[in-house]
């Protein structure tokens, strides 16, 4: 299928449609991605960490009465969980764990590849172990090989050396596919940050308002999801994208979420429920 992309729009010149989708709606869902939408992207994953507003902004837009919101990230849960509170959803590994309403639901297939996962890691860990600044990332549901800081010399050899790893390890039950100066080793399965959005979406009343903002290759699934309806944000440059709408940085999210906490929640259902206009059985419509 071709993908319909186009170069999002800088988020103040949608303000009118984003108001209007809002003012139509009974609520508004907030899924926001971690890296490099939350969180700066920083060479090291181990010290990212959300910016102080986008830290407050979560906690407060999960206490706007209206507004629920989530956090859709390719970290592990348990990573991601630790390093933002406040919201009410939480889905790790790019969807294939998903923690609602007390309950933790893991992809089944992606459950039965975890132990290939493991493996891929253990070797890469051996075999890349002398690259200088090559992490393993073990979340095991996935696994991700950073190159962020690796010596561009040296890339090439630790790209072809992880698809050896994977192509012997996991045959056609895993696969490699690309983010931010990374590899994420995953299991072969037709799911991602959008199925996850719309699993959570559809805990929420008719008629919910779906932001979702993120900066990355994965989350173009979940603007495919929440688009044209709902409203999808992009952090960064005007690289084509399935959201409308794009922020250039972590801090100007924080300036976007406290827009929704304040404006954007006093504008909720200000228009009422649409209802559509009934059919007229005496009309007809010839061709
Ligand atoms: O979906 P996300 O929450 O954005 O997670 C995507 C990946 O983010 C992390 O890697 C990225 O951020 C690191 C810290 O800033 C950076 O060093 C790296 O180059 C980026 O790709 C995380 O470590 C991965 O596990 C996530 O899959």
């Amino acid at each position: 299928m071709t993908e319909t992309k186009s170069p999002p729009q800088p988020v103040d010149e949608r303000l009118p449609d984003i108001r209007a989708t809002l003012e139509r709606a009974a609520g508004a869902l907030v899924c926001l991605d971690f890296d490099g939408t939350l969180a700066p992207i920083v060479d090291n994953p181990d010290a990212a960490a959300p910016l102080e507003p986008n830290r407050t902004a979560v906690v407060s837009l999960e206490r706007a009465p209206g507004i629920t919101t989530a956090v859709v990230s390719g970290r592990a849960l348990a990573d991601v969980r630790e390093r933002v509170d406040g919201p009410s959803v939480y889905a790790g590994n790019h969807g294939l764990e998903l923690a609602r309403n007390g309950a933790v639901a893991v992809h089944p297939v992606a459950r039965k590849r975890a132990d290939r996962i493991q493996r891929v890691c253990s070797v890469l860990e051996t075999a890349l172990a002398t690259v200088p600044n090559c992490r393993i990332e073990n979340k095991r549901l996935t696994g991700t090989v950073h190159v962020r800081s690796v010596p561009p010399a040296v890339e090439p050899v630790v790209r072809r050396v992880t698809r050896e790893v994977v192509d012997r390890f996991g045959g056609d039950a895993l696969e490699i596919s690309t983010g931010k100066r990374i590899l994420e080793i995953g299991p072969d399965v037709p799911w991602g940050k959008g199925n996850a959005v719309e699993l959570i979406a559809a805990d929420e009343p008719p008629q919910t308002a779906v932001v979702y903002v993120g900066d990355d290759v994965t989350d173009e699934s979940a603007f495919r999801a929440v688009e044209p309806n709902g409203i999808g944000i992009r952090v960064g440059d005007d690289e084509p994208s399935r959201a409308s709408c794009r922020v250039e940085s972590p801090a100007e999210v924080a300036s976007v979420l406290s827009w929704l906490c304040s404006t954007g929640a006093d504008l909720l259902g200000r228009s009422g429920p649409t209802v559509e206009p009934a059919a007229d059985p005496s009309s007809t419509t010839r061709g």
